[in-house]
């Protein structure tokens, strides 16, 4: 808790959707610091708008506060620049800029040129692979790859949270599994906060602390990991098969 004694991520009451289309309905939920939250939840359930409202991408009514700093009306720069980063689905690299390109695009925020420079090699540490392409330009990856810089990317801002969508969409079962590795090293060693969707429950709720399942726009369960894994509509619904 911080000195507000409120969650690190708190969000309460929170509406978002796109023009005349309401997709989340007072949505509410809290993360602590250092915390891996997993997002579960159908196709269409609006888990993806959920993460597009926390770092501005779309227009909210409701309160989203990062260390009691209010987050909500702030444009995506603002937001940015306050220490949120948004791994999008899909990804967004930069097909036809280099590996290390795409990763100072990163850093666009900061300043700091040789904080960034160790900050790549931080970024290697966690991704070999993309030190052995660092020239190589992005749109010849691999999708596991991509992914690796998408996120790798995301580092580069030195975020307090980190929002990942979908990061196992497209990729082959065991490049999934090393990816949520990498995940749970970066949220031990730097305490960044973590709020994933994913569609693969199973490995999502291996690697988070608390999870919430999201249905037509609302918190229809919320607990610790090991309690929502418990659960017989959770276990029917989401947990049919594991990678
Ligand atoms: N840009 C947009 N304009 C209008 N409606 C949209 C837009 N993006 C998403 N929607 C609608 O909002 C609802 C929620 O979509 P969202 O992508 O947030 O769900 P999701 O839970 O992430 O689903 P999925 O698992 O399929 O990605 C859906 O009905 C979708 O059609």
């Amino acid at each position: 808790m911080n000195a507000k004694d409120e969650a690190f991520l708190k969000v309460e009451d929170l509406h978002a959707g796109y023009g005349d289309v309401r997709v989340l309905h007072g949505v509410g939920l809290s993360v602590g610091q250092g915390e891996i939250c997993a997002i579960l939840g159908p196709n269409g359930a609006g888990k993806t708008t959920l993460l597009r409202a926390l770092c501005g991408m779309v227009r909210v009514r409701g309160a989203v506060r990062l260390d009691g700093v209010p987050l909500s009306g702030r444009s995506p720069d603002a937001v940015a620049r306050l220490g949120v980063a948004h791994v999008p689905e899909g990804r967004g690299t930069f097909m036809p800029l280099t590996v290390e390109e795409n990763l100072r695009v990163g850093a666009y925020t900061r300043r700091d040129r040789a904080a960034v420079r160790d900050d790549l090699e931080r970024v290697y540490g966690y991704f070999p692979a993309l030190r052995k392409r660092l020239r190589q330009q992005a749109g010849s990856l691999s999708g596991g790859e991509q992914q690796m810089l998408a996120i790798g990317r995301a580092l580069m801002l030195r975020p307090r949270l980190l929002l990942l969508d979908e990061p196992s969409l497209g990729l082959a079962p065991m490049v999934t599994r090393e990816l949520f590795g990498i995940v749970a090293s970066i949220n031990r060693e730097e305490r960044t906060t973590v709020v994933v969707v994913e569609q693969n429950a199973h490995l999502a709720l291996d690697v988070a602390g608390q999870a919430h399942v999201l249905e037509t726009g609302r918190i229809a369960l919320s607990g610790s990991a090991a309690d929502i894994r418990a659960d017989e509509q959770v276990a029917q619904s989401y947990l049919g098969y594991r990678i």
